[in-house]
């Protein structure tokens, strides 16, 4: 098909410009007519010289006119083509970023961000010559022929019934090579995502890549699919020039033979010196809106093959709207909860856990035991869980995104902090909080001084809050957390790999929490959960124990083993500082 149904659907408004851009072209083309026709018929009284000074004035009047109607046509057809991609591309964008919202946090179980990128970004952007031009081309140069057609009918019939029968020849190649140029053009976007996910994946860790002088590699690795990537381009560019120079062939050899007809038929003397010449003047113009139309079809199926990747992305499946509330006060509990991130490997393999409200929850065990999979789940993150997790007398997977958003804050060991002002990133936290507000969990947080000594809450944060210290970003991820004011806090590894003076000055502000919140908390380091009211120590997938610090040192057991490997490292490390 050379019109995408589904494309039109999703923008009905782009009907009408389509209409009024193809209605602009036609009336330009009807002038174009009546210019050629005044211009034959002046040079055919030329030719008899018969011409009168009145037919001069006619014929000068009729030219500035048509010239004028077409100017304005012109402009009124841009200015359609451009109201069109204007519409599109808004509307396409917020169905896209709409989705994006449906989705939710899980968006990652279906599809990778860079392919989102490309999609809502380059994707849009081809649309855009589908609606402005494409469309329009395709009605227009179905009229256009008709149009003319009709007009040399009256003219000279064998002529005007060889052009008009010429036409159809150039949709018919177009059509010839659609399957093969679908094909091409799905694999040409298949690479170009491959490649973009390859980029931003590399822009996103260059300087791990320059530490672990992985560049280099990683630079040929690049240049690899780049090199694929070129291919495909190039085969796409000969697919598109050689199907260019068959339709050309077709409108020039077409329009050859209608210059022919005309040309015997007036040698014949079926057509007077007029009408051959008009013939002659209007052959072209058969086939130039077909022609077009096949040089836009190139860019719109490139379009096409776009926007097959944001209807996929539309239609990947949301999850049933949840309409239940995170139920207030009410204790989190976890039972034979598991998971698995690919099929044949199970991660969580039956935990139970309960997270009982006012309490301070901590969960221990070695590196990838699971520990985080569970805060993500909790999160809503990950939605393929078996097992119960109840909040109250409520599923957590009947509770609505945006609830389960509201009343559990989750702060990792790399939150994000957005460009702009500290006011903007605390804003986040609680839209209504005023400035002492902000100031009081600036203050608890022990920032407060240090911004003072800034701008205060209008101090500027660079992109990722890169101009500011690791501990800090940690402590500001913190505020914006009290601010958020939710009745369960999740708290993974959050902080890990910062100074123990903000290590401790979170710690505290955690300890504080934990005595009017749920608190969760995920950490590699124990010192920092010994006074956790349960701590449950985890292996490979399994809670092997629970109870306080004191109950689980006394039980010899996984814990107390992790302990006292810690403890030792612990030692030695300032033993190593004292030496
Ligand atoms: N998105 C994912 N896709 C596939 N496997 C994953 C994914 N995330 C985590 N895993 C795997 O799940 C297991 C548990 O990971 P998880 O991050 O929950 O462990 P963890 O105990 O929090 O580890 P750490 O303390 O190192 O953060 C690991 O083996 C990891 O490889």
């Amino acid at each position: 098909m050379m019109i995408d149904k589904r494309l039109i659907r999703m923008v009905p408004e782009s009907k009408k410009y389509v209409a009024g851009n193809v209605l602009m072209q036609w009336i330009s083309l009807a002038a174009n007519v009546v210019l050629m026709m005044s211009i034959t018929r002046f040079f055919a009284s030329l030719y008899a010289k018969n011409v009168t000074g009145k037919d001069f004035a006619v014929f000068a009047v009729i030219a500035v006119m048509a010239v004028t109607v077409r100017f304005f046509c012109a402009i009124g057809a841009s200015r359609m083509g451009f109201l069109s991609s204007k519409k599109v591309k808004k509307t396409l964008r917020e169905a896209i970023y709409t989705k994006l919202l449906k989705l939710g946090a899980a968006y990652k179980e279906q599809i990778r961000t860079s392919e989102i990128v490309q999609v809502a970004v380059e994707g849009v952007d081809q649309l855009e010559t589908y609606f402005g031009a494409y469309l329009p081309q395709f009605f227009y140069a179905m009229l256009a022929p008709l149009t003319l057609f009709l007009v040399l009918l009256r003219v000279n019939v064998p002529s005007a019934v060889v052009l008009f029968v010429c036409v159809p020849l150039i949709p018919a190649a177009i059509a010839a090579v659609q399957t093969w140029a679908k094909k091409l053009l799905s694999k040409y976007w298949g690479q170009y995502t491959a490649l973009g996910d390859t980029f931003l994946e590399n822009l996103q860790g260059l300087t791990t890549l320059k530490i672990y002088q992985a560049d280099a590699f990683k630079n040929k690795e690049m240049n690899e699919e780049s090199e694929k990537f070129r291919k495909i381009t190039m085969k796409v560019l000969t697919m598109q020039l050689n199907s260019i120079t068959i339709m050309d062939i077709i409108a020039y050899g077409g329009a050859a033979l209608g210059v022919f007809f005309s040309v015997t038929q007036y040698q014949k003397g079926g057509v007077d010196l007029a009408g051959a010449l008009l013939v002659i003047l209007l052959s072209a113009d058969f086939f130039i809106p077909m022609r077009q139309l096949g040089s836009f079809f190139h860019i719109a199926m490139n379009g096409m093959a776009a926007s097959d990747k944001i209807f996929r992305f539309l239609e990947l499946p949301e999850a049933p709207k949840k309409a239940a509330e995170f139920p207030k006060n009410a204790e989190i509990v976890c039972e034979n909860l598991r998971f698995s991130y690919e099929a044949d490997r199970e991660i969580l393999k039956g935990i139970d856990l309960r997270i009982p409200r006012e309490t301070f929850v901590a969960i221990a065990g070695e590196s990838g035991c699971g520990k985080s999979t569970v805060a993500s789940i909790l999160m809503g993150r990950n939605r393929g869980y078996k097992g119960t997790i109840r909040i109250g007398d409520i599923e957590l997977s009947d509770i609505s995104e945006s609830s389960l958003m509201q009343n559990i804050t989750y702060i990792s060991h790399n939150s994000y902090l957005f460009k702009g002002t500290i006011r903007e990133n605390l804003l986040m936290g609680n839209p209504d909080a005023t400035e002492d507000e902000m100031w009081a969990v600036l203050e608890q947080t022990n920032l407060a001084a240090f911004l003072r000594s800034e701008e205060g809450l209008d101090t500027k944060l660079a992109e990722k809050a890169s101009n500011l210290s690791g501990g800090q970003c940690q402590r500001l991820a913190l505020a914006r957390a009290l601010l958020h004011d939710s009745p369960v806090y999740i708290f993974d590894e959050a902080t890990s790999n910062i100074d123990v003076e903000s290590e401790n000055d979170i710690m505290e502000q955690i300890l504080l929490l934990a005595k009017k919140k749920s608190v969760l908390l995920i950490s590699h380091r124990l010192a920092n959960i010994t006074k956790a009211d349960v701590i449950y120590a985890m292996e490979q997938g399994e809670v092997k124990e629970c109870g306080t610090h004191k109950e689980l040192l006394k039980k010899n057991g996984l814990y107390q083993k992790m302990w006292t490997t810690q403890q030792r490292l612990e030692r030695y490390g300032k033993g190593g500082v004292n030496v």
